[in-house]
């Protein structure tokens, strides 16, 4: 099974990610960017607030495909748990936002459909939910995606992914206490995996 976890910047994803290993020994924890040589090369556009957007798709996509040969297509077919820190829909809400501005039409679909022809899609997706104000207060605005106006464009993208697929998505209120936060999260997936299982 493979579980993703999606939110803005600062939604708390990463702090539940690691809150979960203790309950799921066995699975593979992973996440994007990833930490190969391709992530580098996104971490190093991230850091530069003067790069080409569509050239900042692709080296997310190269991540992406790098990610899905080597770490998560071979732990499913293991039979894993795969629990990803952000996977696809990032790339559909965050670079359709930085496309907006370009000559491209309708970058989201754009986006889904350079991924429709590769990847595998979540079988289940926790979004971490939590405004841009509160987002960008905790994220620190360390990069150039970090900030108000654009994360409230990324959000409203993320609400276009869970209207079309409202199956797919768990909706976690991300504004509260950490504990309250974690244990939403930690339900959550605990029913998806059992739901899963007895599929
Ligand atoms: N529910 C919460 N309430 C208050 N602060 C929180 C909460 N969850 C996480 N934080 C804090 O907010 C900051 C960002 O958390 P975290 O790294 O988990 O978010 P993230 O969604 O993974 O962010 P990014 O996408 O930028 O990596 C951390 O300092 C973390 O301790
Ligand atoms: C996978 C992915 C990530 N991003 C952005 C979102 C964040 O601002 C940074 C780094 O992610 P992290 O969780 O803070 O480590 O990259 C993106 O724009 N598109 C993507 O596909």
């Amino acid at each position: 099974m493979l579980l993703t976890l999606e939110g803005l910047d600062g939604s708390g994803k990463t702090t539940a990610w690691e809150a979960l290993r203790p309950a799921y020994p066995d699975a593979t924890f992973t996440r994007e960017p990833t930490d190969s040589w391709y992530g580098d090369a996104v971490r190093r556009s991230l850091g530069d607030d003067d790069t080409d957007p569509l050239a900042d798709l692709f080296c997310f996509v190269a991540d992406h495909a790098d990610h899905l040969s080597r770490v998560v297509r071979p732990a499913l077919a293991d039979g894993d748990l795969v629990i990803s820190d952000r996977y696809t829909d990032s790339r559909y809400a965050y670079q359709a936002a930085t496309l907006a501005d370009t000559d491209l039409e309708r970058p989201l679909e754009y986006i889904r459909g350079v991924h429709g022809a590769f990847t595998r899609e979540p079988d289940a997706t926790i979004y971490l939910d939590v405004d841009p104000e509160t987002a960008a207060a905790r994220a620190g605005a360390t990069d150039k995606y970090e900030r108000v106006s654009f994360l409230t464009e990324v959000q409203s993208n993320y609400e276009r992914l869970i209207d079309a697929e409202p199956e797919r998505f768990v909706r976690v209120d991300a504004g509260r206490s950490p504990e309250e936060v974690l244990d939403a999260v930690e339900d959550s997936v605990e029913r998806l995996v059992e739901a899963h299982r007895d599929r």
